[in-house]
């Protein structure tokens, strides 16, 4: 098993309390609650009888983003959702901030490629959603939601209806609502992995953008190396039945490339 890695250290996790001198939180506003620590203890995840991944053992940091690649069907999104508690793990234990995770929870949003809006709510009501459903109170939900939206660069779209946005406005909402109630972790299927390239492009730099604004641990799910080298503390590469690897992302051309190798030589 991999450590948590440099990058993260001092970010303690069980309770996801402390923040001492961790890379991104250095320079966050303080959005939100301190990221959530997660730790799979030998766990074995799949579908009936079907073992998908076995024993796996794996630490994400308070804070950190941890990007996860492997080939098609390896399980990506199969460790998302157990991250989400959306699939119990058949064999040992998910603890989430030193909890064990039963099933899902407003402290870990979700995003997904297939935009999952409500298609008959504005932007503005697909944000508030999560609000919503906590109970906060409408003026406070309008407040939270307007900044969101104008934080992801659709103000004056707030009214409009997903059908009437591009793709990549459509992830944009999806972003503004994963954020908007503030959780303490964001698990995104290959978020990004529908878009253009230049509309991917803008993505990726919006979303290295407002993560600067939160602590929030990131687990993001692609099968793109390059968007895993730019997004990443860490990658974490599946292989056949398990995490085959969790590698550093340096800083620097040449051992980036020397990373990108070694995670193709992985996959
Ligand atoms: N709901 C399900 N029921 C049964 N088997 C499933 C289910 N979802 C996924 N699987 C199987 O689990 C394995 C892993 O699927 P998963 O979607 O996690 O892989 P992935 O790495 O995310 O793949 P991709 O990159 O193609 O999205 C595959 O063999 C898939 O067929």
């Amino acid at each position: 098993m991999t450590s948590v890695a440099e990058s993260a250290a001092g970010r303690t996790g069980a309770g996801g309390t402390v923040v001492d001198g961790a890379r991104r939180e250095d320079i966050v506003g303080g959005a939100g609650g301190a990221g959530l620590a997660f730790r799979l203890e030998r766990a074995g995840l799949g579908y009936g009888r079907d073992a998908v991944l076995r024993e796996v053992e794996l630490e994400v940091a308070p804070g950190e983003v941890l990007v996860v690649v492997g080939a098609s069907g390896s399980g990506k999104s199969t460790l998302l959702r157990a991250l989400a508690g959306l699939l119990p793990p058949s064999e040992g234990r998910i603890l989430a901030g030193g909890r064990e995770v039963t099933g899902p929870s407003a402290d870990r949003a979700m995003v997904f490629q297939d935009d999952g809006l409500l298609p008959w709510r504005s932007v503005r009501r697909n944000v508030e959603l999560p609000l919503r459903i906590r109970g906060v109170a409408r003026s406070e939900r309008g407040r939270a939601a307007q900044e969101w939206i104008e934080k992801v660069g659709l103000a004056g779209f707030a009214r409009h209806l997903p059908r009437e946005l591009s793709g990549g406005m459509r992830q944009r909402v999806q972003l503004a609502r994963a954020l908007v109630g503030a959780p303490r972790a964001v698990l995104m299927d290959e978020p990004f992995g529908a878009l253009d390239a230049q509309t991917r492009a803008e993505m990726q730099r919006l979303l290295l953008e407002v993560l600067r604004e939160t602590s929030a641990t990131v687990v993001f799910v692609t099968h793109d190396v390059e968007e895993a080298l730019l997004l990443a503390d860490r990658v974490a590469v599946l292989g056949r039945t398990g995490v085959r690897a969790v590698l550093d992302v340096p800083v620097g051309d040449e051992a980036r490339t020397n990373l990108r190798e070694r995670i193709l030589e992985e996959l």
